[in-house]
């Protein structure tokens, strides 16, 4: 219900925006930026620009922001859906604006932001605008700029922001933004997101964290079967997260009481995650928490 509902919602949010663009005689310039999970992550290490190393997988999930870019009289960004804290002035979507502008003679646009991804979730939402954005400009205005190019862009506005642009799974390394391959598809299980009303500051979750290199590295534990990453695929974050916000492990223990093969936070957290083996409905978690079924 709630999934069609949102589908709808996106749907005719789309709608508006390509007729409002139609109307200005233009091109309707659309992007639909999905969120992501972590399927595991190590911190192993502090590094001297404050920054941590860590290893995980990145894997994209179907849960989106729409960004819509129009040629205006001059620069501007509306914000509409899930409420962002902060200035809209401050928005990661005009600093992508801004970092390609000192590049390239980009005329002035309106930003149309609808937000639907949660934020301070772990789902990387933010970097995901950013990240589509570019694609976005580098489309529009015939950039030619390679996946490279347009990562080494991404690279500055956040960690895990590069990862959007080819938005595949993989391993992921150093400050999260140097990838390698990984085989990984996860399209025959049913995936489920859960989201507390709880919003965990990623900074403040890597301050809670002391790091360690692990035993064995997720290139290798990813490979694993499924049924074994219960017992041998970790979030770092969790242990410190849990312990501030228990509500967040007992999403997970319900999780897995009702059926999960394997359940984790994604990221920094306060999003769990659960890989099912076939459809489930979750009504108790639906009460007190936002609940993203087939994402
Ligand atoms: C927790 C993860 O979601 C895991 O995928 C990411 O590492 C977070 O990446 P992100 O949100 O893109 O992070 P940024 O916006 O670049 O950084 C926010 C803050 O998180 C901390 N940070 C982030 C990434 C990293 N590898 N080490 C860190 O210590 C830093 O204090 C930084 O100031
Ligand atoms: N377009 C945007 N969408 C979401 N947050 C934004 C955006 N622009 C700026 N921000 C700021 O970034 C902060 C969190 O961003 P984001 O949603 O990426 O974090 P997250 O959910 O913790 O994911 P992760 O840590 O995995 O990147 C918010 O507090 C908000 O002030």
């Amino acid at each position: 219900m709630f999934k069609s509902f949102l589908f709808f919602g996106l749907q005719s949010a789309s709608f508006v925006l390509i007729y409002v663009s139609l109307s200005y005689n233009q091109k309707p310039m659309l992007a639909f930026a999905n969120a992501k999970i972590n399927l595991g992550l190590h911190v192993t290490g502090k590094r001297a620009d404050g920054y941590h190393n860590l290893e995980t997988i990145f894997y994209p999930v179907k849960i989106y922001d729409v960004i819509e870019t129009l040629d205006a009289e001059v620069l501007s960004c509306t914000i509409r859906g899930t409420d962002i804290p902060g200035d809209t002035k401050d928005n990661i979507c005009l600093r992508a604006y801004h970092l390609l502008k000192n590049d390239f003679d980009l005329p002035p646009q309106h930003l149309c932001l609808l937000k639907n991804i949660p934020i301070g979730a772990g789902l990387g939402g933010g970097s995901a605008d950013a990240a589509f954005l570019i694609k976005l400009l580098n489309e529009k205005f015939r950039l030619s700029l390679s996946n490279e190019q347009m990562e080494d862009y991404a690279r500055k506005l956040g960690a895990d922001c590069a990862f959007f642009i080819r938005n595949e799974a993989v391993y992921a390394e150093g400050k999260g933004d140097e990838f390698s391959e990984v085989s990984i598809d996860l399209n025959e299980y049913f995936l489920v997101l859960v989201k507390p009303g709880i919003h965990v500051s990623t900074a403040e979750a890597y301050d809670g964290i002391k790091p360690a290199l692990p035993v064995t590295s997720l290139k290798d534990l990813i490979h694993l079967p499924l049924s074994d990453w219960k017992a041998e695929l970790k979030n770092d974050f969790e242990a410190s997260v849990f312990l501030k916000y228990p509500e967040i492990e007992n999403i997970k223990n319900n999780l897995y009481h009702n059926g999960a093969i394997y359940a984790s936070m994604s990221g920094s957290g306060s999003c769990v995650y659960a890989i099912f083996k076939s459809a489930v409905k979750l009504p108790e978690l639906e009460r007190t928490n936002k609940v993203f079924y087939n994402v």
